[in-house]
């Protein structure tokens, strides 16, 4: 099911026609369904049932407060990776005690604030990051509860920049080493260790790695127990992949439903990060065709939103659809679709399908996650707007960045005398 169709031959969004908005608040634009954000983070949240535990919202995947707020207001937890991102949550009227502070190079500030607002765990990725934790909790005279990111060494089946549970990922304490960490922090006066958790990568469309990963953190959990050492939960890092372009991940359901059978009737609560699968296909970005140049070799249709707007294509060579708003409007042809920044790497698209015409509206769908948090000033282009629909109601979250606001804390130095 999606929140995105063709109603009278045009894209809308919910009750609000694509058309309008761009004519309303320009493009390129994000623009975001309320419907599906609620209801997949729903999915997480039906699914883990009354057993004991969190869905975190993993806020790197879209982080408007916009989105965030309507997290807040269903009752998600969040995973965050810096301060800024728990002053987002904060500001969104989000639950610290229902937030996971997840990063492998938190700061002294960033621990002392997340100690003072009371986060539920610190997800500690080093030894070295245990220690400046522990110094942080002594100076503000207080205890840090902390779960340990180990590394289970398994195979993600995605792409190698978004995979992250190999050794030779920065990621995590090998898991080889952990029981030592966990002897070590649990003697500590100013750790509480209470829990397990890992991440193996994004985009993942089987239950099996996930599963892998599960075996090799019970097995851990067991033979703490045998140490003395209980811990309160075990958090399984991000969620489910999505369709991109035909894949067909497991509904939410049954990857919880395994997951759950596997905890058996341990006493162990379970946290999931999920940020991709609530997120991207909960948003799509507006941007109008400027030019269309033909050459000998290749169709080019340069449209108003580039890699600074969206990075995932040039990054990862990620394939996302891309949709007229109004179809039928001239020739059909193959195209590459890209944008006016200066690099080859700029597209959004290459080799698609599409009847196009100068000033037409394009949608670039499943870019609800990991769209507008990578964009940047590059090329000092201002960066988008970003509206969020709900039924036919239509909400501004973040105005379209002005020249004033990206050079804001800049200045020239004096001349030379
Ligand atoms: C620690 C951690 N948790 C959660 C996520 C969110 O993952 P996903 O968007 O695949 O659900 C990520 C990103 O991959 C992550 O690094
Ligand atoms: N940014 C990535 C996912 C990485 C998630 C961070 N651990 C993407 O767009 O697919």
């Amino acid at each position: 099911m999606s929140e995105f169709s063709y109603r009278d031959g045009s894209l809308w969004a919910e009750q609000v026609s694509l058309e309008a908005i761009a004519g309303r608040f320009g493009t390129p634009t994000y623009v975001y369904s309320r419907a599906h954000f609620a209801r997949q983070y729903q999915a997480y949240a039906n699914a883990l049932g009354s057993h004991p535990g969190l869905i975190c919202y993993a806020v790197k995947a879209n982080s408007n407060l916009g989105i965030l707020s309507l997290l807040a207001q269903l009752g998600a937890g969040f995973d965050i990776v810096s301060g800024g991102e728990l002053e987002r949550v904060l500001l969104a009227g989000g639950d610290p005690s229902r937030v996971v502070f997840s990063g492998v190079g938190k700061t002294a500030d960033e621990m002392r604030r997340a100690l003072e607002v009371g986060v539920h765990c610190f997800n500690i990725e080093s030894e070295a990051e245990m220690h400046r934790l522990e110094q942080v909790a002594a100076e503000c005279e207080t205890v840090a509860p902390i779960s340990l990111r180990v590394n289970p060494d398994v195979d993600a089946q995605t792409h190698p920049y978004i995979s992250t549970g190999l050794k030779e990922n920065k990621f995590g304490i090998a898991i080889a080493h952990a029981l030592d960490t966990y002897a070590r922090a649990a003697n500590s006066a100013h750790l509480n260790v209470i829990g397990v958790d890992c991440h193996i990568g994004s985009q993942l469309t089987e239950i099996a790695p996930f599963l892998d990963a599960l075996d090799r953190l019970l097995e851990l959990v067991d033979r703490l127990i045998e140490q003395g050492i209980q811990l309160e939960h075990l958090d399984l890092g991000g969620g489910l992949g999505v369709r991109y372009r035909g894949e067909e991940p497991p509904p939410v359901a049954d990857y919880l439903m395994a997951v759950l059978e596997r905890i058996g009737d341990r006493n162990l609560g379970l946290i999931l990060e999920p940020g991709r699968s609530i997120a991207a296909n909960g948003g799509v970005l507006l941007t109008r065709v400027d030019y269309l140049k033909r050459t000998e070799e290749h169709n080019f249709a340069i449209v108003d939103a580039a890699m600074n707007d969206n990075l995932r294509p040039a990054l990862y060579q990620a394939w996302q659809d891309i949709v007229p708003v109004t179809p039928n409007q001239g020739e059909s042809a193959l195209w590459d679709i890209v944008g006016p920044v200066c690099e080859t790497g700029d597209f959004l698209g290459k080799n698609r399908t599409l009847c196009l015409r100068e000033g037409q509206l394009l949608a670039v769908l499943s870019t609800g996650a990991y769209g507008f948090t990578m964009s940047s000033n590059y090329n000092s282009r201002t960066r988008a707007a970003e509206v969020l629909v709900d039924g036919g109601n239509t909400y501004l979250v973040r105005a379209r960045e002005t020249f004033v606001d990206m050079v804001r804390g800049e200045s020239p130095v004096p001349e030379k005398i």
